[in-house]
């Protein structure tokens, strides 16, 4: 195990109402690039939420009154704290999760500007007042605290997405209970010991740790004195997560899977289309949502850029996420690694042609090459499906109308990019996406100021920016009489 400046920051219990709860049973973290086991914690069981719940409510009276300067203050503190601790939080990143050192710190930084963001963004909850329909009325709007919020978050960003939800929430006023992914609790109940040093009162940031994701969602879901529940995960486990919301009428947030198009039309930059095309497809290993699923190339430039794009992706580095000079680290689990290989060789299968990449080093490994395909089609599964793998599919196409529609013809509406400098096609692309977020020109989207999230199965709410804030608040309509 790698030596942290801070060893306090390894923690291995779930912390509720401000404390470090021990469980009955473990459950083993391992480091996806060696195997190894890398830290026991506590397996909570599902009995054990309602601890959490009962803290996150009982905090919510105090949480909710405190001025919002206030607590921009202690989320302030908090953003200090996980900005001074960034190397140790990126080291246990990349040890629980795999991903590069640079990405882990990156990350690092992206979840912590969620925090610095929506503190500031807290002070401006701004309410409204409406013309009444006569004059001895008048009519004020209010918004409030939604109440309890719970959380169930990913693995491929442990820090980052428990971030932006917890941030939202807690400067909304709400109080908050995060569920990690089982396999990467360590980066939440890091960021657990920071929050406690900042002063955040007992209950109003909670982490809870099981692996009994269904029994544990059940509750989050289910229970009475949640009042918000906030996923991101695949559109499948969310579609069953809406369902279970619905008996006690949550309102819900959900960020679910993508199918990201990059299109490149013949008058783009192709230089920087492929720079832009390697950033988005292999950040994370291709394990992110809006990691580009499919690169639909103009004809006429398909076999420049096919070159160029094969050129780049011979300078990726696949190793250990803590090796200097690696890009491209572990997949989650050998599962995940047969998951893509079999996308892969059925993709071979209906004629694609392998440009480079396209092997299972050994049976059981956690590692795939980054990979391009060409001659794919959009009817192949590689292209209908969420591949979160380093595999770049390459189709060609004739038309803009034709892109427009292959482009929208998936359940996802998540991110889409193109590439291309006619100004008059910028705006007509922009616009006939159906997705969440468009890339024009560029293939990093993702910032704290602007609002993520996605339409049609990927899900619903937006996080970051200025309209991020209100999946946290209700209206409160106030009607004065007798004036
Ligand atoms: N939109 C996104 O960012 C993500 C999309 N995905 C997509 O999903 C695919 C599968 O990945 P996977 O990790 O299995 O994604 P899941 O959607 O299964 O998992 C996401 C989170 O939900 C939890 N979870 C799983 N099942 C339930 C349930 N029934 N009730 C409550 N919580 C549950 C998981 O816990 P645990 O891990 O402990 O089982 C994890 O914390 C990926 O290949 C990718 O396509 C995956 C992750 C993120
Ligand atoms: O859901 C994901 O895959 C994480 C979001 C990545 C981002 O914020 O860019």
């Amino acid at each position: 195990m790698q030596t942290l400046n801070d060893p306090q920051l390894l923690r291995n219990h779930s912390y509720i109402n401000g404390s470090w709860h021990a469980s009955e049973n473990q459950l083993m973290v391992t480091n996806p690039a060696t195997g190894e086991v890398i830290a026991q914690v506590s397996d909570a069981a599902v009995g054990e939420v309602d601890l959490a719940v009962k803290a996150a409510k009982q905090a919510m009276p105090l949480w909710s009154s405190l001025a919002a300067a206030e607590r921009a203050k202690l989320m302030r503190k908090w953003f200090d704290l996980i900005i001074e601790h960034q190397e140790d939080l990126a080291t246990i990143l990349t040890l629980e999760q795999g991903k590069p050192l640079a990405e882990a710190r990156g990350e690092i930084t992206y979840g912590a500007a969620y925090i610095e963001w929506f503190a500031e963004e807290g002070k401006r909850v701004y309410g409204d007042t409406i013309p009444a329909p006569s004059s001895d009325k008048r009519i004020v709007i209010t918004k409030q605290a939604v109440g309890v919020v719970a959380s169930v978050t990913p693995w491929n960003f442990p820090n980052a997405m428990i971030a932006r939800k917890a941030a939202a929430a807690l400067a909304a006023g709400c109080t908050f209970i995060g569920r990690p992914a089982s396999q990467t609790p360590l980066s939440a109940l890091a960021m657990a010991e920071l929050a406690e040093r900042s002063g955040m009162p007992p209950g109003v940031f909670n982490i809870i740790v099981g692996d009994d994701a269904r029994g544990i969602g059940e509750v989050l879901t289910q229970h009475p004195d949640i009042a918000k529940f906030t996923f991101t995960g695949s559109t499948q486990v969310g579609r069953q997560l809406i369902a279970q919301c619905a008996s006690t009428i949550k309102k819900v947030s959900m960020e679910l899977g993508g199918n990201a198009p990059f299109i490149v039309f013949d008058d783009a930059d192709v230089d920087a289309a492929v720079q832009g095309a390697i950033a988005s497809k292999y950040r994370n290993a291709g394990q992110t949502c809006v990691c580009t699923n499919r690169i639909f190339v103009q004809s006429g430039i398909a076999q420049v850029f096919t070159e160029k794009y094969k050129q780049a992706v011979a300078k990726l580095t696949l190793g250990n996420g803590l090796t200097e000079g690696v890009n491209i680290g572990p997949m989650i689990s050998p599962q995940a690694v047969a998951n893509v290989h079999e996308l892969v060789t059925a993709s071979v299968s209906l004629g694609a042609k392998v440009v480079t990449g396209g092997e299972l080093l050994e049976a059981g490994s956690h590692y795939y090459p980054p990979t391009v395909l060409s001659d794919v089609t959009n009817d192949m599964p590689i292209a209908q499906q969420e591949i979160f793998g380093p595999v770049a599919p390459i189709i060609t196409f004739d038309s803009e109308e034709q892109v427009i529609t292959l482009a929208n013809n998936t359940e996802y509406g998540l991110a889409a990019y193109f590439y291309s400098r006619d100004i008059g096609r910028v705006w007509r692309v922009s616009e006939k996406l159906e997705y969440g977020m468009v890339g024009i020109n560029e293939g990093i989207i993702s910032n704290a100021a602007a609002p993520f999230g996605g339409v049609k199965q990927s899900g619903n709410g937006r996080e970051g920016s200025k309209y991020g804030l209100d999946d946290y608040l209700e209206l409160k309509y106030l009607c004065m009489g007798g004036i």
